[in-house]
């Protein structure tokens, strides 16, 4: 993997009690993988109750700080956050502009006016200027309030409400709006990503039940900057902030910050020995998305019988007659790619796979089922339809059928690794790892990879849910049989 660290800059206000602010800014930036940079636009006297008073730098200081910066160091991605005053605005608003024409760099843009606290931290003449910032921004992160101030409305009281002012604001400021519910009431805690078509990406959380959400809106911008940078993909980057930050706020009543409304827990998932993604690379961070689904397949009965030895023979055997149905349609759908691929490299290598996949494994299910095969349950059905839905577009297409290698060959390297001469399943254990799938595993991210860095956002975004889709029906395939079949559903709807 790479190891290409991206330069994130918070351009935010500090918060000495470490919660919100650059304090946040830098926690959640070095969190998700970047190395961060903060320039500081004000100084508050702030602790988990509230903000006691604010001490604005000279505006020639702001921009001191700013040019050394932008002099020296190559900035991947701007986070923004509080800015105090129309001065202050005025001149990183000249600032960004200069930096922009020379290269576009991405902009998030928190327009932070109110504390949590209900302590202002933009003077109300500073809208206008505010206005004119918001125009050099791709993606504006308000609350509910901030987005009614911009929006010209009343504070929004339902998710139908926010939504259509993100539109209005996105088509007004030619910007991406990250329209965020957290100030709804509810169960939910929904986030959208919206441009003036409407709704591109919506993520959804439990609202978890802490007080301790002080910086919620800087982490969570300071995270989206980040992963953008890493990614280039706004939607991926909402999917990967999103996780990260409930994490960050599931874990924050581990610390103990204040009486009053505490931090979130920025590295605690760090501390937890959870893998930290420092990869700069697509795909990566799409395997880390679907790691409930393959933590959810290592659970199956199925899986862990299958490894110790465990499993009855009806139900491997009722597996190999789903699998073995599944690869005459899947072996099609792998001619279909390579009947679409633009280059001769992977027009070869599906139609190398389709072919393989029709020898090889056919032969070893016709020896084991003795030409057995049964009807395709709703299960495989609803996998193959899946597939077979996504063969108008070969990005897609290729999606798709990616979770079909990797879950393969991660489940396969560890089921392989746990064989042995007397193990009841040993030949099948061993086919179920060589070094040429995992070339051909390695090839089919490679492919992916190409075709995400160069696709259009609708195009991404349709490559992410076809993939999540298809990572979906690997675990409903797998949970198929008897020691499974309760408790999961299997995704035939
Ligand atoms: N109690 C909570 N449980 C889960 N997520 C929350 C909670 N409170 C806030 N969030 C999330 O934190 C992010 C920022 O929240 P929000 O309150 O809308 O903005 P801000 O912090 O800017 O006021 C959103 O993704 C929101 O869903
Ligand atoms: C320096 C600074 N910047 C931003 C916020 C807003 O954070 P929150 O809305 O979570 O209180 C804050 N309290 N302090």
């Amino acid at each position: 993997m790479s190891q290409d660290i991206k330069n994130i800059l918070s351009i935010a206000g500090s918060d000495p009690s470490g919660g919100a602010g650059i304090q946040a800014d830098l926690k959640s930036i070095a969190a998700c993988g970047g190395y961060g940079m903060a320039v500081v636009s004000a100084l508050t006297a702030q602790n988990t109750h509230g903000v006691r008073a604010v001490h604005v730098p000279p505006a020639p200081f702001l921009n001191e700080q700013l040019l050394a910066v932008s002099d020296d160091i190559a900035i991947d991605a701007i986070k923004i956050g509080m800015l105090a005053n129309a001065g202050i605005i005025g001149t990183l608003t000249d600032w960004l502009a200069a930096v922009r024409l020379s290269s576009p760099v991405p902009v998030v843009l928190d327009p932070v006016m109110i504390a949590t606290s209900g302590d202002r931290l933009l003077d109300a003449d500073a809208e206008d200027a505010l206005r004119r910032l918001m125009e050099h921004a791709d993606v504006l992160t308000p609350n509910i309030p901030e987005l009614a101030v911009i929006a010209r409305a009343e504070a929004a009281t339902t998710w139908e409400e926010v939504v259509i002012q993100a539109r209005q604001v996105a088509a007004t400021y030619s910007v991406l709006v990250l329209a965020k519910g957290g100030h709804l009431a509810g169960s939910d805690c929904p986030d959208a990503l919206i441009d003036a078509d409407g709704v591109l990406h919506e993520v959804v959380s439990p609202r978890l039940d802490t007080g301790n959400t002080h910086g919620t809106g800087c982490s969570f911008s300071s995270a989206l900057a980040t992963f953008y940078a890493r990614t280039g993909d706004w939607v991926q980057s909402l999917t990967a902030s999103k996780r990260w930050l409930t994490a960050a706020i599931a874990g924050a009543d581990q610390l103990r910050v204040g009486s009053g409304h505490g931090p979130v827990n920025h590295l605690g998932q760090l501390w937890a020995g959870a893998p930290l993604a420092t990869a700069n690379d697509s795909m990566w961070l799409w395997w880390e998305a679907i790691e409930s689904i393959r933590s959810g397949i290592d659970g199956l009965a199925f899986i862990r019988g299958l490894k110790d030895g465990t499993l009855g023979r009806a139900d491997f055997e009722d597996y190999l007659g789903q699998d073995a149905l599944y690869l005459r349609t899947y072996a099609r759908v792998m001619s279909r790619a390579s009947e679409l691929a633009p280059t001769t490299e992977d027009q070869r290598f599906w139609a190398a796979n389709a072919s393989g996949c029709l020898e090889e494994e056919l032969k070893l299910h016709r020896g084991r089922l003795e030409e057995r095969v049964p009807e395709p349950s709703a299960t495989t059905t609803a996998y193959l339809n899946h597939l077979v839905s996504c063969s108008n577009d070969y990005a897609v297409l290729v999606a798709a059928l990616l979770p079909c290698f990797w879950i393969y060959q991660d489940v396969g390297s560890r089921l392989a690794a746990a064989n042995h001469d007397s193990h009841p399943y040993n030949d099948w254990l061993a086919t179920y790892s060589s070094p040429e799938f995992d070339k051909s595993t390695a090839q089919a991210i490679e492919v992916a990879r190409v075709l995400f860095d160069a696709a259009d956002q609708r195009t991404r975004t349709n490559m992410w849910k076809a993939f999540e889709a298809s990572s979906a029906h690997e675990l409903y395939f797998f949970a198929q049989t008897a020691a499974d079949r309760q408790g999961v559903d299997h995704g035939t709807k």
